[in-house]
């Protein structure tokens, strides 16, 4: 409970209705002391050091109100004190002097005064008013909340408060637990706004437009997405073989990477497309919806076959970019040698649950007797594999993940290997991210 010298700035406790919200109840009126001061004395009132701590101070509250007795005549100054008790002497003895007297002044605040977290708290019954489910996860105007089983019951008033109470959100959904296995969306349900699921959400500066019952989105992979962007070089190629709608390969294409981006879901692929497009990004990303074991297979080749045009420090349009190449076909610059970019420098694997047991589609993947690939591998691609492991001893969770990439790629990794752990997702569960070179026997091998 928040007191502010005798004041008691909390929310009625709520004798509404459970099942719709009866926001009425929230209207409170609290006596607050005040001072009557001429108009051109308030500034000075609220300015002085000697008042300043005394002064009401509450956010979206205006502190110098008419006097509902006296409306032309003095302001009120309001004072965080029920009474002239509340005040220190020297502050009495002040007001004494620069102010015309007390007057009690009755302070209403209501259910748009109080935040989402005060009114959650006061509609609760006692037993459920810790650890209130007042978190979500925000998605372009979706709120997105995993309410636990004792507060289902609730669910629609939830949803109403969080909806009036956050100007952005006109949507509110619960998670449920089903989950579709392949594509790793969830299923959810309106709990209040609109049913409208297509949403434009703004990361890493793209813009992304999905369907959020369709495609997979997780916010709190943001960091995770800046992480390996930042990794990327612009003159990089990249091969995302789960990318989702685009949150690593859109904005690798706008910092210059020419980007392979595949993924199996076709509401995946379809908004990865649109994305591309609305982000500007068209000549440096290729979209793919297939098998992310067949992407692998084929990445190399189709990079090799149809390289990227060079990287020139800029984003062209289709029509620059032709034209570039047509000026280098016929005499490319003496002191800058552009060359095509035929070579992967890196593939990207997010679908943690089994991306590991995908990686045996690299054996062989540069074994080609036609193209001479040893000369432009000279350098190997990374691999980001990212992954879960119920290992949650750093040291046992590095050998538990190795262990399991060596057995796929049926070879150890180098020693051009690292892991990061992305987050937890779950008590005793484990988000890691293992960056390791293709070893070369791997990816030559028969
Ligand atoms: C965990 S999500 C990651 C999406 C995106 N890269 C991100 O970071 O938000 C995994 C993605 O892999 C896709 N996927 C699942 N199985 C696949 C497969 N066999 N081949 C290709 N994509 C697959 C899913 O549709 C989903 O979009």
């Amino acid at each position: 409970m928040e007191h502010y010298a005798g004041l008691d700035i909390t929310p009625p406790a709520y004798s509404g209705s459970r099942e719709v919200l009866d926001k009425d109840v929230f209207r409170k009126s609290i006596d607050v002391l005040a001072i009557r001061s001429p108009p051109g004395k308030v500034g000075k009132i609220l300015k002085s050091e000697i008042t300043r701590k005394s002064i009401l101070d509450l956010p979206r509250v205006r502190t110098v109100v008419s006097n509902p007795r006296d409306p032309d005549g003095d302001r009120l100054v309001l004072l965080r004190a029920s009474s002239e008790a509340d005040l220190a002497p020297s502050v009495l003895d002040y007001l004494k002097v620069e102010a015309h007297g007390f007057e009690n002044f009755a302070l209403t605040l209501d259910y748009d005064y109080w935040t989402a977290d005060d009114i959650l708290r006061s509609f609760f019954p006692p037993e459920l008013r810790e650890g209130s489910p007042s978190g979500f996860a925000i998605i372009g105007h979706v709120a997105h909340l995993n309410i636990n089983a004792e507060y289902l019951p609730y669910k629609h008033v939830i949803g109403q408060i969080i909806l009036d109470k956050n100007k952005r959100i006109r949507t509110v959904v619960n998670k449920l637990d089903t989950i579709d296995h392949q594509f790793r969306f969830f299923k959810m349900e309106l709990i209040a706004g609109e049913p409208d699921y297509i949403v434009e959400h703004h990361e890493s500066n793209c813009r992304f437009t999905f369907d959020f019952t369709q495609v997979y989105w997780n916010s709190r992979l943001h960091t995770e997405h800046d992480r390996l962007i930042q990794i990327f070089q612009p003159h990089d190629v990249v091969a995302d073989v789960f990318a989702g709608v685009g949150p690593f390969a859109v904005p690798a294409g706008v910092k210059g990477c020419g980007v392979l981006a595949n993924d199996l879901n076709p509401n995946c692929a379809r908004y990865l497309k649109q994305n591309v497009q609305d982000n500007r990004v068209s000549t440096g990303v290729r979209v793919y919806c297939e098998d992310g074991r067949d992407f692998i297979r084929r990445a190399v080749t189709r990079c090799f076959d149809e390289p990227f045009l060079p990287y020139t420090g800029s984003r062209m349009s289709r029509t620059q970019e032709i034209k570039v190449q047509r000026r280098q076909e016929k005499a490319p610059p003496a002191e800058v040698v552009l060359e095509p970019r035929r070579r992967i420098s890196h593939f990207v694997m997010n679908l943690p649950d089994s991306g590991i047991t995908f990686l045996d589609a690299f054996r062989g993947i540069l074994a080609d007797d036609v193209r001479k690939l040893e000369d432009v591998y000279d350098i190997m691609p990374m691999v980001h594999c990212h992954c879960f492991t119920r290992e949650l001893e750093r040291e046992r969770a590095e050998a538990d993940i190795l262990q399991r990439v060596s057995e796929t790629l049926g070879h150890p990794v180098g020693d051009d290997v690292s892991l990061h752990l992305v987050r937890s997702v779950a008590p005793g569960k484990e988000m890691y991210c293992i960056s390791f070179r293709l070893p070369r026997e791997v990816a030559f091998g028969r």
